[in-house]
C-alpha cells in the first residue's frame, strides 16, 4: 500500500482492513474517518462497548496485553492494518509479527514499543538523538528513587514507565515527598512495571503538541507536515483545555519543528505522531510523542479542515493528507463526575447554545470522577474567545444518573 492505494469494499473479498487496539474516544474518531473510506474496521479494546466498538464494523474484548490473545486475534481476522490506539499492548508480540512479516503496524512496532515506555522514548531522544530534555533518571526501588531524586534535586516529577494521561504521576518539592510518589507511580501506572521516571521540573512558559504527520506523496516518499501548535493546560498530568494556534515565536516555532521532524523521522512509518514539546523563549525541550493521535488534538475536530483523525486515517492508508488551519478554536474537557454505569447528562442544548461550539459524548460504558467522558469544542476569530466558549460550553454539560 506503499504507492497508490486501492480502497475496496467493506465486508466483501475485496476489503481494506484495519483494526484498531483500543478504542477510546480517540480511536472512536480514526475509525469514523476510515469508515468514510469505505475501510472495514475492526475494533479491540480491554472492556465491552468502548466508543470505537459502538461505530465499527466488529468489536472484540480481549486483554491486549496478552501476546498470545493478540496474535490469535490478529491470525482470525486478518488484518492490513494494526493500529495501537493505547500504551496498554503487548508490543513486543506486534514485533515479532511484524518481523516475521505477518502485519503492517503504524506508524511502526519499534514506534509503538519505544513510546509505550518512558524510558525507550526518553534515551531515544535525548540519548541517541540529541534531543534537549528535562534531566532525568529512572529508579526500580524506593531506595534508588531517593538516590535518583538526591541527584536531580527539587521540585521534580516523578511518573511510572507506564502510564498515561497522568496517571501515578506526582510532583515532588521535597525528599519528604519521595515516598508518597513513589507508592502513587506504583497505584497508578497502567501496568505496574515497578519503574519510574524522575524529570527536573522544567518552568516552562507554555507546553505544546505539535501535530506531526508523515504521508506519502504522489512519488511514494513519506514527507512531513505540520499542524499549526496546539496550546494546552493540564492538571494533574491530565490535559483539561487546549487551544489552537499556539503563539510561537519564530525561533521556537523552528526549533519545535526540528525537533518533531527527528523524532518522527527515528519513529519511521506513516500516521499522526503528537509531539510533545515544553517551551520558554525561543528554548523548545522534547517531552514525550504518542505515535498517534493526541488527546489535546481532539481541538482539530473544530479547528482544520482534516481533523487530526482524518489525517491519521488518510496517512496511514497512504493517501494524501491537508493539515491547515480552518479557525482558531479551542477545546475543554468534560469529567465523568460520577462514579457509575450509564450515566446521563443534561444541558447539552444549552452547550450548543454557546456561538461557535460543539459537543461530543463519547460513550463510555460507566463513568468515573475523572474518567473523560465528552469534550466541548469551540471556534472563534480568536483563541481567547475560543477558549472562553469552549470552557463556557463544557461547564453547561452536567453528568446526571442515569434511568
Ligand atoms: N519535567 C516536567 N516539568 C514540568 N512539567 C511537567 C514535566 N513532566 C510532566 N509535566 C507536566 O505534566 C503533564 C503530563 O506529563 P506527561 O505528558 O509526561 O504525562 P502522561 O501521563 O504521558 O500524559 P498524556 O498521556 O496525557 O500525554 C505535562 O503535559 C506537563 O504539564
Ligand atoms: N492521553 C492518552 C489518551 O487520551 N488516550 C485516550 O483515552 C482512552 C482511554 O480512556 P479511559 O482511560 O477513559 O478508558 C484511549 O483509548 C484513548 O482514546
Ligand atoms: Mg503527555
Amino acid at each position: 500500500m506503499t504507492k497508490a492505494p486501492i480502497l475496496g469494499t467493506p465486508l466483501s473479498s475485496s476489503s481494506t482492513r484495519v483494526m484498531l487496539l483500543g478504542s477510546g474516544e480517540l480511536g472512536k474518531e480514526v475509525i469514523i474517518s476510515l469508515q468514510r473510506l469505505g475501510i472495514e474496521v475492526i475494533a479491540v479494546d480491554r472492556y465491552a462497548n468502548a466508543p470505537g466498538h459502538q461505530v465499527a464494523h466488529r468489536a472484540h474484548v480481549i486483554d491486549m496485553t496478552d501476546g498470545d490473545a493478540l496474535a490469535a486475534l490478529i491470525e482470525r481476522e486478518q488484518p492490513d492494518l494494526v493500529v495501537p490506539e493505547i500504551e496498554a499492548i503487548a508490543t513486543d508480540k506486534l514485533a515479532e509479527l511484524e518481523a516475521a512479516g505477518k502485519i503492517t503496524c503504524i506508524p511502526t512496532a519499534r514506534a509503538a514499543q519505544l513510546t509505550m515506555n518512558r524510558e525507550g522514548i526518553r534515551r531515544l531522544a535525548a540519548e541517541e538523538l540529541g534531543l534537549a530534555t528535562s534531566p532525568y533518571r529512572f529508579a526500580s526501588s524506593l531506595d534508588e528513587l531517593k538516590a535518583a531524586c538526591a541527584e536531580i534535586g527539587f521540585p521534580n516529577v516523578v511518573k511510572p514507565v507506564m502510564s498515561s494521561s497522568g496517571k501515578g504521576q506526582s510532583k515532588l518539592d521535597s525528599a519528604d515527598d519521595v515516598e508518597n510518589a513513589w507508592n502513587h507511580a506504583a497505584a497508578g501506572g497502567r501496568v505496574d512495571a515497578g519503574r519510574v521516571i524522575v524529570e527536573g521540573f522544567i518552568d516552562f512558559d507554555y507546553e505544546i503538541t505539535l501535530l506531526t504527520v508523515r504521508s506519502n506523496n504522489a512519488d511514494g516518499e513519506i514527507v512531513t507536515g505540520f499542524c499549526e501548535p496546539i496550546g494546552h493546560k493540564q492538571v494533574q498530568g491530565d490535559y483539561v483545555e487546549s487551544w489552537q494556534p499556539q503563539v510561537m515565536s519564530p525561533r521556537a516555532l523552528e526549533s519545535a519543528r526540528e525537533i518533531a521532524s527527528k523524532v518522527t523521522a527515528s519513529l519511521g512509518g506513516r500516521g499522526v505522531f503528537g509531539v510533545e514539546l515544553f517551551v520558554k523563549g525561543d528554548m523548545v525541550w522534547f517531552s514525550e510523542v504518542s505515535p498517534r493521535p493526541h488527546d489535546t488534538g481532539m481541538v482539530t475536530m473544530a479547528t482544520q479542515i482534516q481533523s487530526e483523525f482524518e489525517l491519521h486515517a488518510k496517512a496511514i492508508l497512504g493517501l494524501p493528507v491537508n493539515p491547515e488551519l480552518r479557525s482558531a478554536g479551542a477545546s475543554a474537557v468534560i469529567y465523568g463526575q460520577l462514579e457509575q454505569a450509564g450515566i446521563a447528562f443534561e444541558g447539552v442544548a444549552e452547550a450548543l447554545r454557546v456561538p461557535g461550539s460543539d459537543i461530543r459524548l463519547f460513550g463510555k460504558p460507566e463513568s468515573f470522577a475523572r474518567r473523560r467522558m465528552g469534550v466541548a469544542l469551540a471556534t472563534a476569530p480568536d483563541v481567547d474567545t475560543a477558549r472562553q466558549r469552549a470552557l463556557e460550553a463544557a461547564g453547561k454539560v452536567r453528568p446526571v444518573a442515569g434511568k
